[in-house]
C-alpha cells in the first residue's frame, strides 16, 4: 500500500479508527477518499459529493415516528433509554470491541439491519433533513454522533 512519500503530491494517508481501514486526505480541502490517489490533491474545495453512502444503527422509542420494527412489535422505551443504547453501541464499535455492521444487523430498528445497516447510496432531499446534514459532513470512514430524526436515535459510518 503507498506511503504518503510515493502519494502524489498534496495527498497524506490516514487510517480510520471506525473501520481500521486506511484512507487518503487532500491537505488542502481536508477532503478524504477511500482510493488511492493517481494524480496531485485539487488545491479547491469541491462543492461536495452529489451522494453519500452510508449504513446507520437506529433505535427508536416509544415517540418514534412508527414505534414498531422487525425486532420489537410495540416499541415502548424511552428516547433517553434509546440514547443510552446508541452511545453504548457507538463506544464499542469505537473500542473495537464490534463492528457496525454486525451491531447494526442485531440491533436496528431499521429494516436496512438485514443488510448491515448499509442503506445504499442517496442525494441531498433523500433522507429527514438531520440524517441527511449529519451524512454529507461525515468524511468516508468516519462515524457520527447521535443523530436525532422522527424516526428515532440513530449513528450514522459513511462508507463512501
Ligand atoms: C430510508 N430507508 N431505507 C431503508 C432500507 C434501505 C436498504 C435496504 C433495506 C431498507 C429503510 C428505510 C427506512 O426508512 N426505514 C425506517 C426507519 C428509518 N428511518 C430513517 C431515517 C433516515 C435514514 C434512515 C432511516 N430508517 C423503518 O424501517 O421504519
Amino acid at each position: 500500500m503507498a506511503d504518503d512519500e510515493q502519494l502524489p503530491p498534496g495527498w497524506k494517508k490516514r487510517l480510520s479508527r471506525s473501520t481500521g481501514q486506511h484512507y487518503y486526505l487532500n491537505i488542502y480541502t481536508k477532503e478524504s477518499q477511500w482510493d488511492v490517489p493517481d494524480k496531485p490533491a485539487e488545491p479547491v474545495a469541491s462543492s461536495g459529493p452529489e451522494q453519500v453512502q452510508c449504513s446507520h444503527l437506529l433505535v427508536k422509542h416509544k415517540d418514534s415516528r412508527r414505534p414498531s420494527s422487525w425486532r420489537e412489535e410495540n416499541i415502548t422505551r424511552t428516547k433517553e433509554e434509546a440514547l443510552d443504547m446508541v452511545k453504548s453501541y457507538r463506544e464499542q464499535i469505537v473500542q473495537g470491541k464490534a463492528s457496525f455492521a454486525d451491531l447494526a444487523q442485531k440491533y436496528s430498528d431499521c429494516s436496512s439491519a438485514r443488510r448491515g445497516g448499509d442503506l445504499g447510496p442517496f442525494g441531498k432531499g433523500a433522507m429527514q433533513k438531520p440524517f441527511e446534514l449529519a451524512a454529507f459532513a461525515l468524511k468516508v470512514g468516519e462515524l457520527s454522533e447521535p443523530v436525532f430524526t422522527d424516526s428515532g436515535v440513530h449513528i450514522i459510518l459513511r462508507t463512501v
